[in-house]
Parts: structure tokens; C-alpha cells; sequence
């Protein structure tokens, strides 16, 4: 019995076209929608055409058609497009799982106040392993409170669009408050020419973009004689998908609130 009727909206993108996969091979999960941007070269084609399956669901740039037979949507694609779904879900009574990246402070508000009235699980990183990365990081955090410098390294493929990566920003947000600072007022996103010297207080990025890196993130505490660095890596976008698919499981039985992986992997 198929109980979870999906949507995907980004169905020609890298996340889409794994997550349909996904979901054709689930026991629990069925393909129920799949939306792309008016000028994507998929529309009307049928969703799973790409991995030479066929569904039944033909792409669609109508937000309303795609999502018509959708308990969740699941979105992995661009701000603007996320704004627009999250508008149609609120209205339609659309749960929402939101991996889009990139996003800004009015944008997030307007994310957490549709959330009143839908449930919405949104976070940077689906991955089990990162989310565990980031309560490490927590924990590394206040035990090396002082005497150590903090700096997040983030490696991603070329086709890359925002930076620092939603991840790096993230685990910069979650080293911040574990030391009671602000990150707005402490992060360092770029360095060149006479710098002075390193403010002990600030929690710096380095963005690396290249080839087809899926994503790489260490965290370097560097001290006295010593420097500790925390890492994540993945190997496949297939971590991604895995907990995309378990944040809808975990939306069934919500009808509204925001929530987040830690919510959805039991790590708060
Ligand atoms: N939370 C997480 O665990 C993860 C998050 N991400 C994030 O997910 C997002 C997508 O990543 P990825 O799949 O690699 O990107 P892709 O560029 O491969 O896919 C994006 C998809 O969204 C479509 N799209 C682009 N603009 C819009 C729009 N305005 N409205 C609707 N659809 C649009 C694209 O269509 P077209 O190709 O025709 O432009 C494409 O199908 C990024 O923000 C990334 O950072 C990625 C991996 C994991
Ligand atoms: O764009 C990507 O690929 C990824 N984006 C997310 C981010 O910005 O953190 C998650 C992952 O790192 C892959």
C-alpha cells in the first residue's frame, strides 16, 4: 500500500530526477506530481523518462496541476521557485520538504509563517551523517571555546549556484550560538589583500567550487600545537534523497509547524 503521495517540484534537476528514482523503488511512496520551470526541457515529458521508466506523471510548470493529487511536496530548486510552491501548498493544503538552498532572511520569515498553517520540514542538509556532524560540532564547539580558530571549509561541483553552501552556514549558525555569539556579526566570508591580523572571534568560510564535488564540508578548530578538524563528505547525492524521503514520512501525521532534520532524526 502506497501511503505517502509525493510531489517533486525541480523533477529535471540533480535532487529531482534521484528522488523520483527513489520513490519508484520505495515499498511506502508514490510519485503523485512532478513540476519544473516553464522553459525546463522535461515538461511533458514523463517523469521518470530520464532512468528509462515510465510513471505516469508527466512534468508540469502549472504549480496547481502538479500538485492536485499531493500530500508533500518535496523541493529542491531555487528560491524563487520554492516561494512560489510554498504560496500554492499553503493555499492547497500542501505539506512541504524544502533542500532549496540560498534562501533570504525575509524569505526564511515567510517560510516559517506559512508553516502556521502547513507542515514544512526545511533544512540545508538532509543527510543523517551531517546532521550528526552538526551536533558534534556543537559539542567541539564549547569544549574549544577559546584558543582555538574556527573555519569552515565547503567544496561543491562546478554547476553550484549559491556559496557559502547552506551546510557551511549552518554549522557556522550552530558553532555560534553553542559560544553565545551572533554569526551575522562574526562570519568571515572573504579575504584578500592586507587583511590585518585573524580576530579570535570571528568564524570564517572558505567556498570551493569544482567538477562534480557533491558536497564536502570540514570545520577546522586550529590552536596551540594542534589543530582538529571535523568533516563530512558525501560520496552520492544518495544520503540526500534517503532523508528527503524520511522528512515526508515524518510530515504524515503533522497538519502545521516548522520543522527541521534534527527534528525528523530525533537529535534535539
Ligand atoms: N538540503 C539538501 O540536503 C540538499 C540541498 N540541495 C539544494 O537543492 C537545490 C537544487 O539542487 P540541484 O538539484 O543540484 O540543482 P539543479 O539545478 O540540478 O536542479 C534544480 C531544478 O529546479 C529547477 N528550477 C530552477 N529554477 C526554478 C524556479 N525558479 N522554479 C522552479 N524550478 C526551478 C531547475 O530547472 P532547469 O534545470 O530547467 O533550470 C531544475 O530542475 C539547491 O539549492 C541545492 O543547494 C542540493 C542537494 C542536497
Ligand atoms: O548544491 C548542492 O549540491 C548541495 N547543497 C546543499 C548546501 O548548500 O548545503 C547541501 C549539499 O551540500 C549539496
Amino acid at each position: 500500500m502506497k501511503q505517502h503521495k509525493i510531489a517533486v517540484a525541480g523533477a529535471s534537476g540533480r535532487m529531482g530526477q534521484m528522488l523520483i528514482d527513489a520513490i519508484r523503488q520505495s515499498g511506502d511512496c508514490e510519485l503523485s506530481g512532478a513540476l519544473d520551470v516553464a522553459a525546463s526541457p522535461g515538461i511533458g515529458a514523463d517523469a521518470a523518462a530520464f532512468s528509462g521508466h515510465t510513471s505516469g506523471v508527466l512534468i508540469h510548470s502549472d504549480i496547481r496541476q502538479g500538485l492536485k493529487n499531493a500530500d508533500v511536496l518535496i523541493d529542491f530548486t531555487r528560491p524563487e521557485g520554492t516561494m512560489a510552491h510554498l504560496a500554492v501548498c499553503r493555499e492547497l493544503g500542501v505539506k512541504l520538504v524544502i533542500g532549496t538552498t540560498g534562501f533570504s532572511e525575509a524569505q526564511k520569515a515567510e517560510i516559517a509563517a506559512a508553516a502556521k498553517d502547513i507542515a514544512i520540514v526545511f533544512a540545508p542538509n538532509m543527510s543523517v551523517g551531517v546532521n550528526v556532524t552538526l551536533k558534534l560540532l556543537e559539542m567541539a564547539a564549547k569544549a574549544m571555546s577559546t584558543g582555538y580558530d574556527i573555519e569552515i571549509i565547503e567544496a561543491h561541483h562546478r554547476h553550484k549556484v549559491d556559496a557559502p553552501s547552506g551546510t557551511a552556514l549552518k554549522m557556522g549558525e550552530v558553532i555560534a550560538d553553542a559560544l553565545g555569539r551572533d554569526l551575522k556579526e562574526c562570519a568571515v566570508y572573504a579575504r584578500e589583500g592586507v587583511t590585518g591580523e585573524r580576530d579570535p572571534s570571528s568564524i570564517g568560510f572558505a567556498a570551493i567550487r569544482g567538477g562534480d564535488i557533491v558536497g564536502d564540508h570540514t570545520v577546522l578548530f586550529a590552536g596551540t600545537g594542534e589543530r582538529i578538524e571535523i568533516s563530512h563528505k558525501s560520496s552520492s547525492r544518495a544520503n540526500y534523497v534517503l532523508g528527503s524521503l524520511r522528512a515526508a514520512r515524518f510530515l504524515e501525521n503533522r497538519t502545521s509547524g516548522l520543522f527541521d532534520m534534527f527534528d525528523v532524526l530525533n537529535l534535539k
